[in-house]
């Protein structure tokens, strides 16, 4: 890479005439450590053409600019890099008739969505609406509810720690009243219980262990309105994603599946009645497949156990019947051989559907053999892990896809099942519960069907949480293993396996006790899975290997030993592997020591204890653990967005930005329309037009990449720099004319004027989206000089400007509204 040192800057100033001054540089190319070429250029300048620092502190200040400072231009590229990325910098501008139907289609969506939650809500509180638009979702805690030490947030002061409720008498009245107190960074406030149930939000954060430690400050507000603002961009840009994600996909065609007489025949093979969510499940799945001309992507969400695999089954016989392959995905290889063992089962009435494995236990000759089969169609259905990804399998005709927690897989590899959405038909299942709210606020956004029910004949598991004792321990595999049943052991590490190992074997000597961790040899680990499987084994101890998706009918005591060490989705998961027969099952949760523990873990432990109920996941996740279905819906980077206001918050400003995305659309404007009424036309000097190769084909093509769009000019700008070093300042001023331009173009501002003291932005936008921009900008010097008038963006500065001045500044405030456009739709 290339690139200039400054050697050494000579500024001179002309004596003659104040506002004529030259200067002089010497500037010596290096690549590597080769000194290569050095060139220098003088600048004259010209009336008309001033730096922006009035001062004649010039040289020094161009000085250090030039050595170390980075200049607004840098800032700017750096900023549109990170936040923007090159998907979102040149996103196509959308077809507004299309988006306009789907807008419409959402809402409708939507509204029957929130019908439904009413509903449901009537006698179970909360969903009592705020204000219009806010789609009746309410997150607001009863203050009844919180315990002392709690975090809170009031929605116009920030986070603070909940003291407690007391009677105390108003300034105006002698009544005593209740009173919420709450200690902020600065002080203590107290507000009338009535008020607060309706400013008050839960601070809970997606990570259980991260409390907030930073109390929000009573007498100064900036930086909760900050953070506030953060969260609602972040919101607001989630949702737009979602949307055009959406929407694009719809874009993508295939004819639909026949209706095939053979699928009910294959659906009445299943041993079982379904329940009603199941069966609303297979509804929508076939639907998707069969009336649909999209590809589905669909997440079939449903608690552990709850029977989510029949709705894949089905999925993968319409496909197959149609002659088509479907591939299973499953995180671990633990989990590919069961869904192998299930999925061969069930097709076994049919010897004409072939089922693979693919693992890495095979032989490469196997591997070999099966890959050649999968290519030439003869296997229909392929099980594994992630190597089903590689790009040495290829498909005859793929189909299918249908991806087991699909959270679990690393970010390249979801990555490769997202490009597969744009060709085949994807069903995500997943075990992580969405909060019922949060799913029909979604309707519209994201196909996802909810499993919400456990099968009929499902006992409630038994949870017992306490010290650990070795009595204790022993009493509960006793128990199991009488009744002919099979036992869990879990720790948190692998560490501890063989001290627990040797406790077992010598409180059941004649029992087959074994040890299974992720560290083992693969086949070793296998074996051990399959002989748990068929009963041979009846203690396995391990780690969480086995937290999601096992499904051993025959084990129905799990003892989790070091419980604190677990986070409570994971516990949940866990104990998700008992009960999934008739019989009932036990949880046993100890930790080492009570006084070890911290009230807020005992506090998390008894949660889970109290959730022993069936589908009291879907209650927990609301709390708790929503965020984490949160994730699978939006992908794990966004929540961290949540810490800044909190669950409970974040999910209302969802779901008020869910329901009003039809208002913040940005319709840009062609580049070449917008015109921009200030008289700048910079000389380039001429020693840096002798340095360019050639001057007049690189101003040319500044000028196409900003027709282009901002990524392409960012480009530009950097690869300039990066040949010729940084440019004179005139150069500067071209490209900031270039960059407002198209900043301008992309906002949907048409013209830009000055007039006096005022300068004037007239622009398509409306007031909504002039709003969410200037509350996103980090700057209060724009923000605060902005109105909002009619057609137009008008600003008043204290003075009249130069025109260089002028334009930094027209530069900068675009700058800051142009920060936020991804948060919104552009048409
Ligand atoms: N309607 C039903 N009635 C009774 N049993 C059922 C019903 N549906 C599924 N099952 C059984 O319940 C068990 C759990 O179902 P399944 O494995 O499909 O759950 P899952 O939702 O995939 O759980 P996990 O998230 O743990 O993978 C299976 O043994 C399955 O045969």
């Amino acid at each position: 890479m290339a690139s200039f040192l400054p050697n050494p800057l000579v500024l001179k100033l002309s004596s003659a005439s104040p506002r004529l001054w030259v200067w002089s540089s010497v500037f010596t190319l290096q690549r590597g450590n080769k000194k290569k070429q050095s060139f220098q250029f003088k600048a004259v300048y010209t009336p008309g053409l001033s730096l922006s620092s009035p001062t004649n502190k010039i040289p020094s200040l161009r000085k250090e600019k030039y050595e170390t400072e980075p200049d607004d231009i840098s800032i700017l590229n750096e900023r549109i890099r990170r936040d923007f990325g090159k998907r979102e910098a040149t996103r196509p501008v959308m077809d507004s008739e299309e988006a306009d139907k789907y807008i419409r289609l959402v809402k409708e969506q939507q509204q029957k969505g929130l019908q439904k939650l009413k509903g449901k809500n009537a006698s179970g509180g909360g969903g009592d609406g705020d204000g219009p638009g806010a789609g009746g979702f309410n997150y607001k805690v009863d203050p009844y509810s919180l315990r002392s030490g709690d975090y809170v947030v009031h929605k116009k002061v920030g986070i603070g720690r909940f003291v407690g409720i007391k009677f105390d008498v108003s300034k105006n009245s002698t009544e005593p009243i209740e009173y919420v107190f709450i200690e902020y960074a600065d002080g203590m406030a107290k507000l009338p219980v009535k008020q607060a149930s309706r400013m008050l939000y839960r601070y809970s954060l997606p990570n259980e262990t991260k409390r907030p430690r930073t109390l929000s400050k009573l007498n100064d507000t900036t930086v909760w309105e900050r953070r506030k603002t953060k969260g609602k961009v972040a919101i607001q840009k989630m949702v737009v994603d979602l949307m055009e994600l959406y929407l694009h996909r719809l874009k993508q065609k295939r004819p639909p599946y026949p209706k095939n007489p053979a699928m009910a025949e294959f659906a009445a093979q299943f041993p079982y009645e379904p329940t009603p969510d199941q069966k609303q499940a297979f509804i929508d799945v076939e639907r998707d497949l069969t009336e649909r001309q999209t590809p589905m992507d669909r997440l079939i969400c449903g608690d552990v156990g709850f029977g989510k695999t029949e709705v894949a089954l089905r999925a993968i016989f319409c496909v197959v019947s149609s002659g088509k392959q479907a591939m299973v995905l499953a995180p671990t290889i633990v989990l590919a051989k069961q869904h192998f063992d299930v999925v061969s089962e069930r097709f076994s009435k049919y010897p004409d559907i072939k089922v693979g494995l693919l693992s890495r236990f095979q032989t490469k000759a196997e591997k070999e053999e099966y890959l050649d089969m999968i290519k030439h169609g003869h296997l229909n259905i392929i099980v594994g892990t992630h190597s089903l990804l590689g790009s040495r399998v290829v498909y005859n005709n793929l189909g299918l896809l249908v991806v087991d927690e699909e959270q679990r897989f690393g970010v390249k590899q979801k990555e490769k099942i997202a490009s597969f959405k744009t060709s085949v038909d994807v069903l995500t299942l997943s075990a992580t519960p969405i909060p019922r709210t949060l799913y029909l606020a979604l309707t519209g956004f994201r196909d996802a069907s909810l499993i919400t029910t456990p099968p009929p004949e499902r006992v409630p598991i038994k949870t017992h949480l306490s010290a650990f004792s070795k009595e204790k321990v022993i009493s509960a595999i006793k128990y199991e293993l009488d009744r002919d049943g099979q036992v869990f052991y879990v720790l948190p590490r692998i560490k501890g396996l063989e001290e627990a190992m040797d406790f077992l074997q010598q409180a059941f000597p004649d029992v087959d006790i074994a040890t299974a961790h992720g560290q083992q040899y693969s086949k070793q680990l296998e074996e051990t899975m399959e002989k748990f499987a068929q009963g041979a084994i009846k203690i396995l101890i391990c780690t969480n290997i086995v937290e999601s998706g096992l499904d051993i009918q025959n084990a129905n005591t799990i003892i989790v030993q070091d419980v604190q060490q677990f986070g409570l989705a994971q516990l949940y998961q866990l104990r998700g592997r008992v009960g999934r027969a008739d019989k009932e099952a036990h949880a046993y949760l100890f930790y080492p020591d009570k006084s070890l523990l911290s009230d807020q873990a005992l506090e998390r432990l008894a949660a889970l204890e109290e959730c022993r109920e069936l589908g009291k996941g879907f209650q927990l996740a609301e709390r708790d653990m929503g965020i984490r279905g949160f994730g699978t819906i939006f992908g794990e980077q966004q929540t961290g967005d949540v810490g800044n206001v909190g669950i409970d918050l974040f999910f209302e400003m969802l779901f008020e930005s869910l329901s009003k995305v039809e208002e913040h659309r940005v319709m840009s404007v062609p580049y070449q329309s917008v015109q921009i009424d200030i008289n700048i036309n910079p000389r380039l000097p001429s020693e840096y037009i002798n340095h360019l190769e050639n001057p007049m084909e690189i101003v040319k093509e500044a000028e196409k990449a900003a027709e282009k769009d901002i990524w392409s000019l960012m480009q530009f700008t950097e690869s300039l720099r990066r040949q010729y070093g940084k440019e004179p300042y005139s150069m500067e001023i071209l490209l900031k004319k270039l960059y407002a331009r198209r900043m301008a173009a992309d906002v949907g501002i048409s013209k830009i004027y000055a007039s006096g003291k005022m300068v004037g932005m007239k622009t398509n936008m409306n007031k909504k989206v002039f709003k969410l921009m200037t509350d996103s900008m980090t700057s209060d010097i724009h923000r605060n000089s902005l109105v909002f008038d009619r057609d137009q963006i008008k600003a008043e500065l204290l003075l009249e400007l130069p025109r260089e001045q002028l334009l930094n500044w027209i530069f900068q405030c675009l700058a800051e509204l142009h920060a936020s456009l991804p948060a919104l739709i552009k048409y």
